[in-house]
């Protein structure tokens, strides 16, 4: 009988992810609505309550009855699950003014606990939560504690529950891999015996049967991520497939000469559009982040449909479309964190129909697919950029000229990151997750060169660690190259007299301004 783990969904931004350390752990699971418990528990080993965005005392918070579970199978609650576990059981739960983000480190755990198994002292973990556990109920106990949280882990002393308060499923969460390998082998007793067949293999059968002879568009980036969807397509439908990479004006400099010569070696049929001329209309005067995004998303499936138009019988169109895309812009709950464009931008209206064979993968697990199928490493290793490009790294409306502006900003930038060696001789681009540049042109200020006053725009050097974007830490970047990259753009791009370093991790910042 297949073991298997439920994560109940409450509704978190890493739900998912959960679930992916829970699958790196041969393990499998399932992921279901916190509601939706299921009747016939055959396999069940463990179950885990997710994050959530609700504090356990709005009216719309989502509850679910413990007694399902609690005494049958170990449970594992982590932040809303941990919150709302103590609430049930006559702890308590407020709003005290210690919300913590980000950073945090357990001064204090029980190290017998067999869910700190292997645990270093003050080991990192991740927070995002403005609720505190402030009692918890009389038949549990404290495992751990931060600086600013007492309860930052509690277990049951009659049944196998365990609560935290911190997310082990994000990256930055050091040991959380092992908090998570200590529940679900350790205390639920997984076996480790599902591993996925290998997904290159199921993938391209499956996008066989699925397409069969019909052709295919796919809107290709030059990012990793359509790359691979491009490769695997390809494997799949060979010649009934069409690339097409628009410009749309927003890229950066020099991109699309150089992506488009990039594909000419794979093998791949790629028309380049030039549309910018469209994209640049239709956002004269938008200020609005959101609005901006729901128009670059119209566009390009404007510009894909007068494309598939020119080939007969396209019926479908294809997008390099990840998990997290659609994470930050659909929630069980209704509320959306930023529209991406290529999922939330789509219009209801579209003719083609939807294939994205990546939609459950998280980055790394894209970059591992791209090393399976042989791309080159130079086309894996590039940092993301967004769909909607430049255009959500100006703040403000867009014009040709501020677009041409951060171009020059961001090319300086990034060359100098890819020249700079480390000690180890790698470069300096590669210890990078993702980096950019944001024009703040919404924003003056004064300066002066060669003796005369200037008032123009700064801009804000962006540069993550991460592992699958749903977290991310700024990157420590050396000194003298922040001094190098500062002084050759405010000398060579005119229209920006002050450069800054953005500081924010992920939560609560995201890693795009917009
Ligand atoms: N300029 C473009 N032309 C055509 N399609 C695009 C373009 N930009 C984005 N897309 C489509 O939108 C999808 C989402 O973009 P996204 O930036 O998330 O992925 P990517 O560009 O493939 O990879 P990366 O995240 O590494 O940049 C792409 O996979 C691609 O299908
Ligand atoms: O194709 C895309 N279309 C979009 O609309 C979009 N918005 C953000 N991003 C990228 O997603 C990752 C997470 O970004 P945020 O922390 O800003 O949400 C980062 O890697 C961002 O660059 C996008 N990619
Ligand atoms: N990430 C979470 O689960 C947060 C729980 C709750 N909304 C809080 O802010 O404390
Ligand atoms: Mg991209």
């Amino acid at each position: 009988m297949q073991q298997k783990i439920i994560i109940l969904d409450f509704g978190s931004q890493t739900t998912q992810l959960i679930g992916r350390r829970v699958r790196e752990l041969d393990t499998f699971c399932e992921i279901l609505p916190y509601n939706k418990f299921p009747k016939d528990d055959t396999g069940v080993i463990g179950v885990i309550l997710s994050g959530s965005p609700y504090s356990v005392h709005d009216k719309e918070a989502f509850k679910v009855d413990l007694s399902q579970f609690i005494g049958k199978y170990p449970v594992l609650g982590i932040c809303y699950g941990a919150q709302f576990i103590s609430y049930s059981g006559g702890g308590k739960v407020e709003q005290t003014g210690t919300r913590e983000y980000g950073r945090a480190n357990l001064q204090q755990f029980d190290a017998s606990n067999p869910l700190f198994k292997g645990f270093e002292p003050n080991s990192q973990v991740w927070m995002s939560h403005g609720d505190t556990i402030t009692a918890i109920p009389s038949d549990y106990h404290v495992i751990g504690s931060t600086a600013d949280v007492k309860y930052a882990a509690f277990a049951s002393d009659t049944n196998p529950v365990w609560c935290v308060q911190f997310h082990p499923e994000v990256y930055h969460s050091t040991q959380g891999t092992q908090l998570l390998r200590n529940f679900v082998v350790d205390i639920c007793g997984s076996r480790q015996e599902w591993s996925p067949a290998s997904f290159v293999d199921t993938t391209v059968k499956e996008l066989k049967e699925q397409l069969g002879n019909d052709r295919v568009i796919l809107g290709l980036s030059g990012g990793v991520d359509s790359s691979v969807c491009a490769t695997l397509l390809h494997r799949a439908i060979g010649k009934n497939l069409t690339c097409i990479f628009v410009d749309h004006g927003m890229l950066r400099k020099n991109e699309f000469q150089k992506v488009m010569e990039a594909y000419n070696g794979l093998g791949l049929n790629v028309i380049g559009v030039d549309a910018s001329e469209k994209f640049f209309k239709d956002l004269e005067g938008v200020t609005d982040p959101e609005k901006k995004r729901k128009i670059i998303g119209r566009d390009f499936v404007e510009v894909f449909n007068a494309e598939a138009k020119k080939i007969t019988d396209a019926k479908w169109l294809a997008q390099g479309t990840i998990y997290p895309d659609r994470i930050e812009s659909l929630s069980i709950t209704g509320m959306t964190i930023k529209s991406h464009h290529n999922v939330g931008g789509l219009p209801k209206d579209m003719k083609l129909q939807l294939c994205e064979p990546l939609k459950w993968l998280f980055k790394d697990e894209v970059r591992r697919v791209g090393y399976q199928l042989q791309m080159p490493e130079r086309l894996i290793k590039r940092h993301p950029f967004p769909g909607p490009g430049l255009a959500v790294r100006i703040l403000g409306d867009i014009t040709r000229e501020k677009v041409r502006i951060l171009q020059d900003a961001d090319d300086i930038y990034i060359e100098k990151m890819h020249d700079y060696k480390m000690p180890d001789g790698t470069s300096l681009y590669d210890h990078v997750w993702q980096a950019g540049t944001v024009l703040l042109s919404t924003i003056r200020s004064v300066g002066v060169m060669g003796d005369e006053r200037t008032y123009e725009h700064p801009v804000a050097l962006r540069a993550v660690t991460s592992m699958d974007a749903m977290t991310a830490d700024w990157a420590r970047l050396p000194y003298d190259f922040m001094a190098d990259v500062s002084n050759e753009i405010i000398r060579k791009v005119k229209g920006v007299n002050r450069v800054c370093y953005d500081i924010s991790s992920k939560p609560p910042s995201t890693i795009e301004w917009e």
